[in-house]
């Protein structure tokens, strides 16, 4: 845009240098004519004078010739006024002696008596106002002489300031097409412009502009990287909060879900994650077995060591399980001293296999310094297809049932009606049998 209107912008800045010169120049010659016009009326009539005074010289100087004869004398001196007719309007002249007056010109104007010897002369003088005219005249003549040099000279400039400006209004328009925005600086005057009011007008407003878009763009700068640190700040705290949140939410969950005494899975997470598994295996087909194990004659132990030393022993003994069931499954606490196991992918042989070692690995282990020794019963049952979570825990739960009225210290299996029969007898210490069942009870285990 700045370099479309550069041509006009240089047209315009000279036209503008040429008026104000023509204003001034007829400014000046108007006080020059007007001085002129006072000064004429004064310069005529000291002329006049002046003439006056020459007249009576040559006139006396006229008379001083003897030798002439009075009517020479007479035509010489009124050949002298005709020949000052730009000064004498008319002339009188009588000599002494003589009847006759000798005449010139109209007289018109002021008429000036001449005392000389021998000749009585009567001048008239041209009007002041006619000689001052004619000084005009010439005056003016002179003006429009003067005015049509300057006409050249304007001419002479305009083509000289056309190529003296072009270069420094280019740079002008080049460093006001230049203001970069990111980083406006005030531009520099041009020495050789900044005589022009009206540039200087504009350009001090520019480098206002400039100036306070600078201050602006500082000010945004800076609210901006105070309103990035808060941002950061404020996103560190919240994240330090989120992180915190989280953690919270963990320990909330694990208090949540975790039995606060022995530290596994409480009853309300084993039956979210039991109904879980047991739809995920049947959906999938696959198989899942449960283990309901029971700490046997506990009360005895509470009675003879007392109950805190039953609660130890209710912890090590829930770790011995999680240690034995590892990543297998997920060990939780059915109530009181009786834990609960979801083996996922176990048929009833595989989870009958874990129970023992559970059994075993209990039955083996000596508690706290007194030694205490406690064995378990164990209830193992394999989901059905046709099974609800209910259904395959009474199952576990008979089995159980069945091996505490078998004697304790032993697994039992239990059997569903649509599963192949086994019976497995506990011996001593964890050995069993197995056994065909030709007509198997539902739910129960021999
Ligand atoms: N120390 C302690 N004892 C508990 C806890 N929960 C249940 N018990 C005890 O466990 C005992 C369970 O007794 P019973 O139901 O008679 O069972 P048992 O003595 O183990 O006998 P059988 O199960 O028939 O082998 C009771 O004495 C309860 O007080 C517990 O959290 N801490």
């Amino acid at each position: 845009m700045w370099k479309g209107s550069s041509v006009s912008t240089q047209r315009s800045i000279i036209n503008l240098l040429l008026s104000k010169i023509a204003a001034c120049y007829l400014l000046v010659a108007m006080c020059v004519l007007l001085t002129a016009a006072i000064a004429s009326h004064y310069v005529a009539e000291k002329r006049q004078q002046e003439e006056v005074s020459i007249l009576r010289t040559y006139v006396s100087q006229i008379i001083a010739f003897d030798h002439l004869s009075v009517a020479d004398r007479s035509n010489l001196i009124l050949q002298y006024l005709a020949d000052k007719r730009s000064f004498f309007s008319g002339a009188e002249l009588k000599p002494e002696n003589s009847a006759s007056t000798l005449t010139w010109g109209d007289n018109v104007g002021v008429p000036i008596e001449l005392d000389l010897p021998g000749f009585q002369l009567r001048v008239t003088l041209l009007p002041t106002a006619i000689i001052s005219n004619q000084v005009l005249k010439e005056s003016g003549w002179f003006i429009i002489a003067l005015a049509l040099q300057l006409l050249l000279l304007f001419g002479l400039l305009k083509i000289l300031m056309r190529r003296k400006l072009s270069a420094r209004v280019n740079r002008v328009v080049r460093d006001l097409s230049g203001i970069d925005c990111n980083n406006p600086v005030p531009i520099q005057l041009e020495a050789s412009l900044s005589q022009i009011t009206e540039y200087r007008e504009v350009m001090s407003s520019v480098n206002r502009l400039v100036i306070s878009l600078r201050s602006s763009r500082e000010e945004l700068i800076a609210m901006g990287s105070e309103a990035d640190a808060r941002i950061k700040s404020k996103m560190a705290a919240l994240e330090e909060k989120n992180r915190t949140l989280i953690e919270l939410n963990q320990k909330l969950s694990k208090l949540a879900n975790t039995d606060a005494l022995t530290q596994v899975y409480n009853r309300t997470r084993f039956d979210e994650l039991f109904a879980e598994y047991v739809l995920l295996s049947k959906r999938r087909h696959e198989r899942l077995s449960v283990l309901l194990i029971d700490l046997d004659d506990f009360k005895r132990v509470n009675d003879v060591h007392g109950h805190q030393i039953g609660d130890h022993v209710l912890q090590h003994a829930a770790q011995c399980i999680k240690q034995v069931i590892g990543s297998e499954g997920l060990v939780a606490r059915w109530g009181g001293e009786e834990f609960a196991v979801i083996l996922p992918y176990y048929d009833i042989v595989l989870a009958e296999g874990m129970a023992e070692r559970v059994r075993a690995t209990l039955a083996s282990s000596r508690f706290e310094k007194e030694a205490i020794h406690v064995t378990t019963s164990i209830g193992v049952a394999e989901l059905d297809d046709d099974d609800t979570c209910d259904e395959l825990l009474k199952r576990a739960d008979d089995a159980l049932y069945n091996a505490k009225g078998e004697g304790r210290n032993r697994v039992i299996l239990a059997y569903s009606p649509a599963s192949r029969q086994f019976e497995i007898e506990a011996l001593d210490d964890g050995e069993f049998i197995e056994v065909l069942d030709a007509e198997p009870e539902p739910n129960r285990c021999e």
